[in-house]
């Protein structure tokens, strides 16, 4: 079931231990019985969301049929109290315990309010799963914070028979990813909302468990988080840190930014990257390149100055061969020996991380590196790692923070999520884009887009997550032009809404 997506707001996301000690530090300072009240609340915004849900989705509540999953912990303890609320609004609740025991006190009140409850065998005979078969709703409770990953039997065959038509709704967590990691290890919940309590779980931001988690709605429960490192930005935020020019600005003061991009082969990689720059309102850009690629570039950009000169930053290697024999490595090797802010993009990773111009020391806070999956794996693997591009689709968060601790740089890894991850694990999570940007070209425009931020003074970090964000609205802008529900683009496409989208993170 599909429900409509949110505009993916700002959110923190924080450790198990974090969300433990904060709850343990919450619950410390209550009257006796009040765990039980956060249980109470955790339950209604449960059921709330689920009854939301299952008018979206079927135009009702009341006669339909909803399915509570139900494992052992205090997960299972919210399902059942949500189903104790959703019995109240005239749903068919049937609850599966998966377990033995489950929540004593949720278990004697979903009965009271008249659901049905089959304790499922181990594994599942056609009489456990024949209810789900049915559900109009399924609440997933089977495992939350206290879930490790990889689920077992009976929950494996339970999670496996979820009908594709249920709309389905995850306490916590979906349940079977890692929590922390936001890896796969099995079988697992696919959500269409998580309400997740009290805080956001890391595994709601980081792929490819945050694709499992659907719309994710944070529960307030008043708990006292420390800030986490581990963030995503929305509009408001990328609208902080974009650089705005003051009222007496001028082109140099603004930020010029030097480009090193395209090659005989590939000088469209040069228009796009430029467009990006340019589209992101660089004071000015000065591009570096093959004949061709400088005509071309000239062509669609005529405020674009050709040739070196003095700038803030560089952005270098779209669309650049490294084992070209033309002058694009020999002018990428000279822009990172300025010291200078600098984003390496395609070839330009393979010229530096071959190079002599590694130097750990130097690159924290300066070097913005954005591979995609199949680049970071190469990356790695001359950082003396050697993995393959699925390794890195499976735990991305852990190869890009790898890459940077290698490096000492600040990786963004490109994908249907981006992650910009520094060395000390400070990192952002950007999902903005619909599908249609996975087409060629896409990632020479990002490196435009965030070069000119880099060009601008802001930290790579910053740069990259707001840049992220920029092209990700911008596509999805670029796709509803199309009209309807949205339409292919091109990555061209996507240039020309960049300054829409800068202006929507502007909008007060
Ligand atoms: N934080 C808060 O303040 C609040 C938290 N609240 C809620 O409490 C939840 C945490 O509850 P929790 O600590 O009881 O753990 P929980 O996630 O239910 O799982 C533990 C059980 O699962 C089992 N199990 C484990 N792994 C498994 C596997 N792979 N496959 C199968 N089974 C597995 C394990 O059994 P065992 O393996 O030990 O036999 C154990 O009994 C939290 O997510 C939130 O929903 C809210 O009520 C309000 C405030
Ligand atoms: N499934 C997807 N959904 C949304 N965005 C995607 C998806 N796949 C890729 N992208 C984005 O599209 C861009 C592709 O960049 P890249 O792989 O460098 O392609 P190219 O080298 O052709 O420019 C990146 O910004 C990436 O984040
Ligand atoms: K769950």
């Amino acid at each position: 079931m599909q429900l409509e997506q949110d505009r993916r707001p700002a959110v923190a996301a924080h450790s198990v231990a974090a969300v433990r000690a904060a709850e343990g530090a919450a619950l410390a300072g209550l009257p006796p019985g009040a765990p039980d009240a956060l249980m109470q609340q955790a339950a209604t915004a449960v059921a709330v969301t689920a009854a939301r849900a299952l008018r979206e989705a079927t135009g009702g509540i009341a006669g339909r049929a909803a399915v509570l999953l139900v494992g052992s912990g205090d997960n299972g303890g919210d399902a059942l109290w949500a189903g104790v609320r959703l019995r109240r609004r005239g749903v068919a609740v049937t609850a599966l315990l998966s377990a033995d025991t489950a929540h004593p006190a949720g278990l004697a009140a979903v009965r009271v309010a008249g659901a049905r409850v089959l304790r499922v065998s181990s594994p599942p005979s056609a009489t456990d799963l024949a209810p789900l078969a049915a559900a109009d709703l399924v609440i997933d409770g089977l495992v939350g914070l206290g879930g490790r990953p990889g689920l077992r039997e009976p929950a494996t065959s339970l999670v496996d028979r979820i009908p594709a038509s249920a709309v389905v709704v995850a306490v916590d967590v979906p349940s079977g990813v890692d929590v922390d990691s936001g890896a796969l290890p099995g079988p697992h919940v696919q959500a269409d909302v998580t309400v997740t309590l009290g805080a956001a779980k890391r595994c709601l931001l980081l792929p490819p468990a945050s694709t499992a988690a659907g719309r994710v709605e944070v529960f307030d429960l008043g708990f006292d988080v420390p800030p986490a490192p581990l963030r995503r930005l929305d509009a408001a935020g990328v609208g902080a840190l974009w650089p705005v020019p003051a009222p007496g600005a001028d082109k140099y003061r603004r930020g010029v930014l030097g480009m090193v991009a395209g090659s005989a082969g590939y000088p469209g990689a040069a228009v796009l990257a430029t467009s990006g720059a340019v589209r992101a309102g660089v004071g000015m850009l000065r591009y570096v390149g093959p004949d061709d690629a400088t005509r071309a570039v000239r062509s669609a950009h005529p405020e674009v100055v050709a040739g070196a000169g003095r700038v803030q930053a560089w952005a270098l290697g779209s669309g650049v061969n490294p084992d070209a024999d033309d002058d694009q490595p020999a002018a990428i090797r000279s822009a990172l020996d300025s010291g200078l802010p600098c984003l390496l993009d395609a070839g330009a990773l393979e010229v530096w991380a071959a190079g002599v111009h590694r130097d750990p020391d130097d690159a924290s806070d300066r070097l913005l590196l954005t591979p995609h999956a199949g680049e970071l794996a190469s990356l790695l693997g001359t950082l003396g790692l050697p993995r393959e591009r699925a390794d890195v689709e499976e735990r991305p968060f852990e190869h890009a923070h790898a890459a940077a601790e290698l490096t000492g740089a600040c990786v963004l890894l490109k994908g249907a999520t981006t992650l910009v991850v520094t060395p000390d694990g400070e990192a952002r999570s950007q999902a903005e884009a619909p599908a249609w940007l996975a087409t060629a070209g896409a990632g020479d425009v990002l490196a435009g887009v965030a070069g000119a931020l880099l060009a601008g003074g802001v930290r790579p970090l910053d740069a990259g997550a707001a840049a992220a964000w920029v092209h990700g609205r911008a596509a999805t802008l670029a796709s509803r032009a199309a009209g309807g529900g949205g339409g292919p683009i091109a990555a061209s496409d996507v240039a020309a809404h960049v300054p829409a989208a800068v202006a929507e993170a502007l909008a007060p």
